[in-house]
């Protein structure tokens, strides 16, 4: 029995060009950030429309770094915002005319005192268009190979994260650990995002088990794009990034895959391979929601009021 009840497609207006940068990154703040413009340059010099970083893209990742390299977007009580990362985030998507997710951010928040993985979303013109604060901390613990607890030092963020790029349409926003968690992605899907883009720094324990699987997972599930972009793996630095930076198309395809060095990746996200993964393999029309409920129908938060609005 078909449920009669269909959920609504994903909507991508146009064909829509996206660069992944693989980036390298050390522990100078300002180096990070500005060679991350150049490789922003180059991204947008191939056409792309939507650039994306990777997790923890100005500092080295790790619990340690974060209170060091954390930047405050809010402002204090006494005095303004400090955000280096922030401004030239903006400068880059400004210069360069592209949407920019620009990968995360260690943030630190003076009024409430606790510090997240921030990841800020830019418009081509420089503006703030989303913020998202990674929801589900990276805590684990396999002996032997990988003890990792967010949770020591950054509190989770509270909302999910859709962001209209008027021309294209919707892309959901989420970080790294985040992908493991279907809900999320399905209730982006279903409330019509067209891509789900994860800044990320899987290990040399999960990645090489879990990236590609999860992008799939995640892709095929809902029938859309899903883009995983790593730091460039550096063994000289304490964590040790998976890199790798994939993007899935919604057959859940590999279409474009990074090695693990420094580099760039373009794809091309069209709206007649949603359309047709969708017609081929109806399972918009074939749901049984008289069986089990529809996750994205329950109480879904996605205005934390507590996140930084864009600067005035
Ligand atoms: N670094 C992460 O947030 C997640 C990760 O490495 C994993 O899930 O594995």
């Amino acid at each position: 029995m078909s449920s009669t009840s269909r959920v609504p497609s994903p909507v991508l207006k146009k064909s829509l060009t996206m660069a992944l940068i693989q980036l390298a990154s050390g522990s100078d703040k300002p180096k990070n950030l500005s060679h991350a413009a150049e490789k922003v340059r180059e991204a947008a010099g191939t056409g792309a429309k939507l650039v994306v970083l990777p997790e923890c893209f100005n500092s080295p990742y790790g619990t340690n770094y974060f209170p060091e390299y954390a930047e405050t977007l809010l402002p204090s009580a006494d005095g303004e915002a400090s955000a280096p990362s922030y401004d030239a985030l903006s400068a880059m998507a400004r210069d360069n005319k592209v949407y920019l997710v620009g990968g995360s951010i260690p943030e630190y928040n003076p009024g409430t005192k606790k510090y997240h993985n921030t990841s800020l979303v830019f418009s081509p013109e420089g503006g703030l268009l989303a913020t998202h604060r990674k929801v589900h901390l990276f805590d684990i613990d396999i002996p032997g190979k990988i003890t990792f607890r967010e949770s020591d030092v950054l509190t989770a963020g509270n909302q999910l994260t859709l962001v209209d790029l008027p021309e294209y349409g919707k892309i959901a926003v989420a970080i790294c650990y985040d992908v493991r968690f279907p809900e999320l992605a399905t209730i982006a899907a279903r409330k019509g995002a067209f891509a789900l883009i994860y800044p990320g720094a899987f290990n040399l324990t999960t990645g090489p088990l879990h990236w590609q699987l999860l992008a799939q997972a995640r892709a095929v599930d809902n029938q859309i794009y899903v883009a995983m972009c790593s730091p460039a793996r550096d063994m000289s630095a304490s964590y040790h990034a998976y890199g790798h930076s994939l993007v899935v198309d919604p057959m859940a395809k590999v279409v474009s895959e990074a090695a693990e060095g420094e580099e760039i990746i373009t794809s091309e996200l069209s709206s007649d391979k949603l359309e047709e993964t969708r017609r081929n393999i109806p399972l918009n029309t074939q749901r049984r929601w008289d069986v089990y409920p529809d996750v994205s129908k329950g109480k879904v938060q996605f205005d934390d009021p507590d996140l930084p609005k864009p600067k005035e």
